[in-house]
């Protein structure tokens, strides 16, 4: 089965965040289930940098208003198809937001021009490829299936994951007539979305399946508390909706294998581990001590809870534990968690930045990871610290539910425990968590085998690959593969 599958962002050649993970490692998961896949990204500076000896297979004179082509390469193993748009794509700012982290003005042109790219190889514009289906990620990617139905060409079937359901790609509809879609697209049954063009809408309207990357996830969006103002048009679709939970690349997050860590070292023996703890302690200057360290690695938004975070620091330096912090976001929710740094010299640092060998290493040392999630459709972070022994302390919400096990008394007596939850998400409930994390902590013994059942979960993608692959096969016409 041949796939495309069209994302804004790739490991490990550009990443904001877990899309680029999945959008990396998905396709080498689903070779093993017979699915050859290619992915459409944009030529952002970094993925035209990586490309070597790319090859020309499709010219644009005319993208909606723009000069583009089609590049074709290999990187780290991924079958790419690189949207080279210079007019587009060759900014100096990020993947989505300007140097000033402003978002750029003309997004909607360019994940029109992605979408519109994508729908033209999902319908054989390829001199040698034809996909059977189309599998597209988030708003970014949402006109792709939209285009597909209002083409006059050949129906091509296509899945939609939602990722992040908070970011919808809403524009005024001024942009309409420039999107290169019939007048009767823009309509509740269209891209049409409370007056606006709506590209996470038109996606989750018109492609044939739609999925986000938890079960508990997948229940969650169909209530007003999640969906976000979708869950009208989510509910309509709700027998085409699946919740696949995401995995990880165990190759790329392999503690036994890692070179962006102090000490390598298996689930098996973690008597090295602490080498890890003492390089995190040095990068963060935090005094050195056998008591808890707990990280965070994490967009710093309210999503994520941050500002719970800033606001339990105090608690969590009296109960003697330290807090390394990596990420960035909002200014204030830096600002307060700079401002806790700064109370607790030694005992709680943060890094401002995005650094993917730091994330590696704190896994790796740390011996907690706060995930206080508002509302989380997988997260990954928690997934990463269950492979290194770094014990998810997590909201139970969206994947986070689905992914750790709380160490209540029944799992422990059953040895079955990997990480601590709670909810609510408020600042007592976590309090309470993060308590009974530190006191776990203080009995050796049934810490390592939290750790070590963590360690022995599977957070492959072998399973999920496999529940990909089946939902594909199921939409192609019966008896083609
Ligand atoms: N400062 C920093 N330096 C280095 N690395 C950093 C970093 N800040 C974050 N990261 C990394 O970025 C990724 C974040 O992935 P998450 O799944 O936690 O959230 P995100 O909200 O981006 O993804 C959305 O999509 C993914 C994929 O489906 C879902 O799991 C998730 O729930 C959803 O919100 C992780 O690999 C993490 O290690």
């Amino acid at each position: 089965m041949k796939v495309l599958s069209v994302a804004s962002e790739i490991y490990p050649l550009i990443k904001t965040g877990g899309l680029a993970d999945v959008a990396g490692a998905l396709p080498l998961a689903l070779q093993k289930q017979g699915v050859a896949t290619r992915t459409l990204v944009p030529g952002h500076p970094a993925v035209m940098k990586a490309l070597q000896a790319p090859v020309l297979s499709l010219q644009y004179e005319d993208l909606l208003g723009v000069r583009a082509e089609i590049l074709e390469a290999e990187v780290a193993g991924l079958k790419l198809l690189v949207l080279n748009a210079p007019d587009l794509f060759d900014r100096a700012g990020g993947p989505y937001l300007d140097q000033n982290g402003k978002d750029y003005g003309d997004n909607w042109l360019r994940f029109a021009a992605l979408s519109r790219a994508g729908a033209d190889i999902a319908q054989g514009r390829l001199p040698d490829w034809q996909p059977d289906l189309v599998h597209v990620h988030d708003w970014q990617t949402g006109l792709v299936p939209a285009y597909l139905r209002y083409d006059a060409a050949p129906a091509v079937p296509s899945v939609m994951t939602i990722h992040n359901i908070a970011f919808q790609g809403n524009f005024g509809r001024e942009i309409f007539p420039r999107l290169g879609l019939p007048p009767h697209a823009f309509d509740l049954e269209g891209v049409e979305y409370y007056g606006q063009v709506g590209y996470l809408k038109a996606g989750i309207q018109t492609a044939w399946a739609v999925s986000t990357v938890s079960p508990s996830y997948a229940e969650e969006i169909l209530t007003p508390e999640f969906g976000m103002g979708l869950e009208g048009l989510l509910n309509r679709r709700a027998s085409d909706l699946h919740g696949i939970v995401n995995g990880i690349d165990t190759d790329v997050w392999d503690p036994q294998a890692d070179t962006s860590i102090a000490k390598n070292y298996a689930a098996g023996d973690l008597k090295t581990r602490p080498a890890n703890k003492r390089a995190v302690e040095a990068q963060f200057g935090l005094v050195e001590d056998d008591g808890p360290l707990f990280c965070v690695i994490s967009r710093l938004t309210w999503q994520k809870g941050m500002d719970l975070v800033a606001q339990l620091a105090d608690d969590m330096v009296a109960q003697g534990a330290r807090l390394a912090v990596l990420g960035s976001g909002d200014a204030d929710l830096v600002g307060a968690l700079q401002a806790a740094a700064a109370r607790h010299p030694g005992r709680i640092g943060i890094a401002v930045t995005y650094n993917e060998p730091l994330s590696h290493l704190m896994q790796a040392g740390c011996d907690a990871i706060l995930i206080p999630s508002r509302f989380e459709p997988c997260g990954l972070t928690q997934l990463y610290g269950l492979r290194y022994g770094c014990v998810p302390v997590v909201s139970r919400t969206g994947g986070l539910n689905d992914t750790v096990i709380d160490a209540n008394p029944a799992a422990l007596a059953a040895k079955s425990a990997t990480g601590v939850s709670f909810g609510p998400v408020t600042l007592d409930s976590m309090r309470r968590a993060v308590r009974r994390a530190i006191r776990l902590y203080h009995d050796p013994k049934t810490w390592l085998q939290i750790q070590k059942q963590g360690m022995k979960s599977d957070v492959s993608w072998e399973k999920s690959a496999a529940i990909y692959a089946d939902l594909y096969s199921s939409l192609l016409p019966k008896g083609s593969h």
